[in-house]
């Protein structure tokens, strides 16, 4: 059997699809009208975008992107502290709860301060220090809600918003032909656009004065004829950038989403004990979009209005420099607004993503255990609580709304007054002779094409800091390096020949091992412990509930890195081997093994893949579960539901003991988890494992009536390993060839065999036994 497959350990993958999105942008066509239109088009590009504006696309995407589900928020993070256990977020929080405390130390110093003078001077000193302190502790608590950890907060508040362009820009490497071939043709279109205006005025001086010569000496429906021609040419152009655009975007996020889950499965388990799946999730989904959006669809409208501004400027200073000097007035004012709009809106952003991370995590936690909260009746409050957490995510939609509001109602204003300016200038210049009738016109749309791109170049602003924003969260998983790394590098067990170390033996030393885990450093799991397991024997490790016995496996799969001491494996340092191929070739049945939502089959070859039905049944024959399976109508095609839900919990273990086997182990773990199971389970499960211990593997009867493959022979699979127990059973410990048994200080107290322990008189272990279960 292949024993280079990816180890069968329990992994987390959640994939969920998040729409794509919809921002085909932007000719902002003003029809031909009379001023007065083009004074609404104007006023309505400035003030309420119109359904095919970009402006109003990017309200809508600001509005739906960041608030689609309700909120609250301290209940948030503290909603998560009692619902569950999460290690990391109890040091996380600690921030928050410190800030809480704060303001009544406040109280204390006032109250202290009202007894003498003097005792008042100091403790306003004191009082006004703490109140800064508090205030600073807020400020840190608040932008920390921008993060779902104090290590993201760490690793990611020093970047700019400039360094996060940087590394977006080289991200977008490979579109760079597609974006520069996008931006040509916006050229194009753009140039169609912006001639528009000035054509009008023309043909609407010569209309309203026949003894204007046309252009060319062409008749009035040639030059319409060839207006037809050019705007053909320029929605083609239009057509090609949207799709390149659109195109590129899709690609990012294909690319960001791949390298970002890669790089979550590479990641230890520490980081996964800090961030929980359904933020993880929700990076992959939302975050990954929003920052795809930013630098395709969003960096072409901007450009698209960054082109429009110019080039409309440039007109207008060429038809009247003294109207366009009257109308700039007006866009410091404008530019100003939407500088401070725009970095208000990164910061919004950000913590809007990590509220949506956090409701995603809440509900994907839930759901996944619908069994639990529906058997406690807990419905009602499950609603609530996430309606609570939802309520910060509510929040910080307000805030956003309420920002884009005030900007846009404020723009809008603005564009008025501009309209009103030139209509008083303009038209004077008009009565004077300054200007024509039509240039006024062509003015008017230029100016209306200069008001809606510079509300699109701050709509730009907006959404860009929101795309670093979210850039933020992607960045700190794509840089965060592994605490232990999985290379395909270092020794490997197997034939000399082919560069390997030779077969491993399962000779298993632990030398002074000294482990606290990483979110706990203050408990320590081992000191100083010790432990020899020879190779091929069959061992069980004892000891009082929480003193370490899973950690030990954990530690052997090297999930953790020890503080200090060794691990040796036939006397190389566990640290020295190829740890994917290290992993690969142990073999662990957890205390609760969850399985994948797929069918048995595919369950069994996650293990091996190139496992032949022979091989599933033998597997399954020595897990006793080969009957049970051959009873389904399905068979080994039967679908076991989300982490095999539709599995009785002996079923499970059994597939999972199979699943186990199927890796050909050096090392076989089994965590025993009868006491778990039903009666009936358990003797089940615990034949399956007597078997394993024993290193007797006996073929189940097989129904004479059966169509399935006829049962494999004994000789073709053989435990040639050492199987380590973790055991909860007097029986287990007794079938097993040697028994180590931890102790309360996180050492080894005793080992030898069975007999010997319990001979000892006022042994540790014989005291333990007394307790177990037979
Ligand atoms: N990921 C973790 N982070 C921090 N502490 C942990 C973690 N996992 C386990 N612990 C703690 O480590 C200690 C040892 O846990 P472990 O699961 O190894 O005990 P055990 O001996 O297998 O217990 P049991 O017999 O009940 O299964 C416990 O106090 C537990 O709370």
């Amino acid at each position: 059997m292949n024993n280079q497959s990816p180890n069968q350990t329990e992994r987390k993958h959640l994939l969920q699809e998040w729409p794509s999105s919809d921002s085909v942008s932007i000719d902002v066509n003003i029809p031909i009208s009379s001023p007065q239109t083009t004074t609404n088009s104007f006023t309505t590009a400035l003030s309420s975008p119109s359904p095919r504006n970009p402006l109003k696309r990017n309200l809508e995407s600001l509005i739906f992107n960041s608030s689609p589900l309700p909120k609250s928020s301290s209940s948030l993070l503290s909603g998560f502290k009692v619902l569950k256990t999460d290690y990391s977020s109890i040091s996380f929080n600690k921030g928050n709860s410190l800030a809480q405390e704060s303001p009544s130390a406040t109280k204390v110093h006032s109250s202290a301060s009202s007894q003498t003078e003097s005792t008042t001077t100091a403790a306003t000193t004191v009082d006004s220090s703490s109140t800064k302190e508090t205030k600073k502790k807020q400020l840190d608590s608040a932008s920390k809600d921008s993060y779902a950890s104090e290590e993201e907060f760490e690793l990611t508040k020093s970047s700019t918003s400039f360094t996060t362009w940087k590394k977006l820009i080289k991200f977008a490497k490979n579109e760079y032909k597609a974006l520069a071939g996008a931006v040509g043709l916006l050229l194009v279109s753009s140039s169609v656009t912006m001639s528009v205006p000035f054509v009008m005025g023309k043909i609407m001086d010569i209309v309203t004065n026949p003894d204007l010569p046309v252009p060319f000496g062409l008749s009035i429906t040639q030059v319409f004829g060839g207006l037809v021609g050019v705007f053909t040419i320029g929605s083609l152009a239009n057509f090609g950038r949207i799709y390149l655009i659109r195109r590129s975007g899709e690609s990012m996020i294909f690319r960001l989403r791949n390298l970002l889950y890669e790089k979550m499965v590479y990641q230890d388990s520490t980081f996964f004990e800090t961030n929980r799946s359904g933020d993880l999730v929700s990076r992959l989904t939302v975050d990954t979009s929003i920052v795809s959006k930013s630098i395709t669809n969003n960096l072409s409208d901007g450009m698209r209005s960054f082109i429009s501004v110019f080039a409309g400027l440039s007109m207008m200073v060429y038809m009247s420099p003294k109207l366009t000097l009257i109308m700039m007035l007006i866009v410091p004012i404008i530019s100003g607004y939407a500088v401070t709009y725009g970095r208000y809106i990164k910061k919004i952003s950000q913590r809007t993503q990590t509220a949506l991370g956090n409701i995603s995590k809440e509900a994907e936690e839930r759901l996944s255990s619908i069994r639990i909260v529906q058997s406690f009746g807990r419905e009602k409050e499950e609603a609530l609580s996430f309606t609570k957490a939802s309520q910060h995510l509510f929040d910080l939609g307000k805030k956003e709304a309420w920002a884009s509001g005030i900007f846009f109602g404020s723009n809008g204003f603005l564009g008025n007054i501009s309209i009103l300016m030139f209509l008083g200038f303009g038209g004077r210049m008009v009565l004077n002779g300054e200007i024509s009738i039509g240039n006024l016109t062509s003015f008017m749309l230029y100016t209306a094409y200069v008001g809606s791109s510079l509300a699109g170049l701050s709509s730009f602003f907006s959404e860009s800091m929101k795309g670093i924003g979210a850039s933020n969260r992607l960045f700190y998983i794509l840089e965060r390096p592994p605490k232990i790394k999985i290379e395909d590098s270092g020794l490997f067990f197997g034939p000399q020949e082919q560069g390997g170390i030779g077969e491993c033996t399962g000779h298993i030393q632990f030398e002074n091992v000294n482990f606290s885990y990483p979110s706990r450093p203050d408990v320590q799991i081992f000191k100083d412990l010790s432990i020899d397991i020879k190779p091929r024997t069959h061992v069980a490790i004892a000891g009082p509930s929480g003193q370490g016995k899973s950690t030990l496996a954990w530690l052997l799969l090297r999930m953790y890195d020890i503080q200090s001491g060794s691990i040796k494996i036939d006397g190389h340092d566990l640290k020295s081997l190829n740890l994917n191929r290290w992993r690969s070739s142990v073999g662990i049945v957890p205390q609760e093994p969850s399985l994948f939502a797929t069918t048995i089959r595919n369950n069994l070859l996650y293990a091996n893949p190139n496992a032949s039905a022979k091989d599933l049944q033998v597997a399954l024959s020595h897990a006793n579960a080969w009957d049970f399976v051959n009873s389904f109508p399905n068979g080994l095609d039967t679908f076991v539901g989300e982490r095999g839900v539709s599995l009785s919990g002996g079923q499970k273990q059994r597939i999972a003991i199979a699943r186990a086997l199927l890796l050909n182990p050096s090392v076989l773990i089994l965590d025993e988890a009868t006491s778990a199971l039903d009666s009936q389970s358990e003797q089940s499960v615990q034949i399956a494992l007597d078997r394993l211990i024993s290193g007797k593997l006996q073929m189940p009867s097989r129904s004479p009536n059966s169509s399935r493959p006829s049962s494999p022979t004994q000789e073709s699979f053989s435990l040639n390993c050492t199987v380590i127990t973790i055991a909860h059973r007097q029986s287990t410990l007794q079938k097993s060839d040697h028994l180590f048994v931890l102790g309360e200080n996180g050492s080894l107290v005793e080992s030898g065999t069975y007999s010997d322990l319990v001979s000892k008189p006022d042994g540790y272990f014989k005291q333990l036994i007394s307790t177990m279960r037979k």
